[in-house]
């Protein structure tokens, strides 16, 4: 187990910048989620804990301990990557017993028949021990590479997008075994994806990472309902959070469109109450319920079944909101209906910085 600090870390190849002044802390035990999107810089992040590249500026602390000077053999770290690293003409057991191999420091026959015993029954992969790996599916081949993880009982295990190539069903229960593994292994993992579903019901924490930066750390919880930006506010949920244009006008949120205020006082962390001031309101589709004496009207504009709910885009002049409404509810395409929201649930964000007002004036 270890306790992860990354501080002040900046990573640029040529002159391209992958990373700017990233702090982390991962605690020890801790299944921490980096989520963005492609390019965001999650795989040079995990790179640089593995030993496999330096950072251009910062540190990187394990337990305490600056690593700038230690090769990734030493960091005691595992790396599981999406494609799975294993070798095609050797069996399961052969492929878990390589970590365990190494010319130097060799492990007794004994302990490692033990660990790979050990890691085939939490994996339950133990009747495919003697199977080649080419004979083997992709969920299979992950266990196997899950395996040969475990076995090395590193002290920090490192997960590049190890589910994005399964199918979907596969990856829901690779999810569940994963999450349940980890708690049993009491291990500190970092998981990297860009899969918001995956980082929300998998991190006991989750960094969102945007062009480099973390925009936000926090539990789930905290990232859906209280966003940073409008970054996070529309990359996390599915779908993402509503956003609309409004301002501020006599000390009140007034979204004109959809005939809606609020009053300004105790939804931002300071006043900064200048009239005329831009905002932009976020309300999560479920926080949106269709009632008939409700005060604006609307129109259907689509309607997507997703079984257990309906995803209803309603529009309201030229302004769509997404409404999260349940299955039963019996509506048209091109219907007019009548919508109100949780006031208590809006977020404000300042237009020009996208920054949640509770976070910062
Ligand atoms: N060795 C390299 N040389 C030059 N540029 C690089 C190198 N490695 C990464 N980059 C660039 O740094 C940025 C971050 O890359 P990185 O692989 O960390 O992103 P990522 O979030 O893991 O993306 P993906 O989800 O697509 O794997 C990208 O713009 C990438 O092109």
């Amino acid at each position: 187990m270890a306790h992860i600090q990354l501080k002040n870390i900046s990573k640029t190849f040529g002159n391209h910048t992958a990373l700017t002044g990233l702090n982390l802390d991962i605690g020890d035990g801790e299944f921490f989620v980096l989520l963005g999107e492609t390019g965001a810089g999650k795989t040079t992040t995990l790179r640089m804990i593995a030993g496999l590249e330096k950072p251009t500026e910062g540190q990187v602390f394990i337990d305490g301990v600056d690593v700038a000077n230690w090769g990734a053999a030493e960091r005691d770290v595992a790396l599981v990557l999406q494609q799975y690293s294993l070798y095609p003409r050797y069996t399961v057991r052969q492929n878990l017993e390589f970590p365990l191999k190494p010319k130097i420091r060799r492990l007794p026959d004994a302990e490692i028949k033990d660990r790979v015993d050990r890691a085939a029954r939490t994996l339950r992969i133990e009747h495919l021990l003697d199977r080649k790996t080419d004979r083997l599916s992709g969920g299979e081949m992950q266990r196997v590479s899950i395996g040969r993880a475990i076995v090395r009982k590193p002290r920090v295990f490192l997960m590049d997008e190890p589910l994005s190539a399964l199918d979907a069903k596969l990856r829901e229960a690779l999810r569940t075994e994963l999450k349940n593994l980890q708690m049993q292994l009491g291990a500190t993992f970092l998981f990297v994806t860009h899969d918001q579903i995956e980082a929300m019901s998998m991190g006991d924490k989750v960094g969102v990472l945007n062009h480099g930066r973390i925009v936000q750390t926090g539990t789930p919880y905290e990232i859906y309902n209280n966003p940073r930006d409008t970054y996070v506010a529309s990359f996390v949920g599915s779908p993402p959070m509503n956003l609309i244009d409004g301002k501020l006008v006599n000390g009140r949120a007034v979204m004109a469109p959809l005939n809606f205020e609020l009053p300004f006082e105790g939804r931002a962390k300071t006043s900064g109450a200048t009239d005329g001031r831009p905002l932009v309101f976020g309300i999560r589709p479920e926080d949106v319920y269709l009632e008939s004496g409700a005060p604006v009207e609307a129109r259907v504009h689509d309607v997507e079944n997703h079984g257990v709910e309906k995803i209803l885009t309603l529009r309201v002049g030229d302004a769509m909101l997404r409404a999260t409404v349940p299955a039963r509810t019996d509506v048209e395409i091109e219907q007019p209906v009548r919508f109100a929201w949780d006031p208590d649930k809006v977020v404000l964000f300042d237009k020009g910085s996208g920054i949640n007002l509770r976070h910062a004036g």
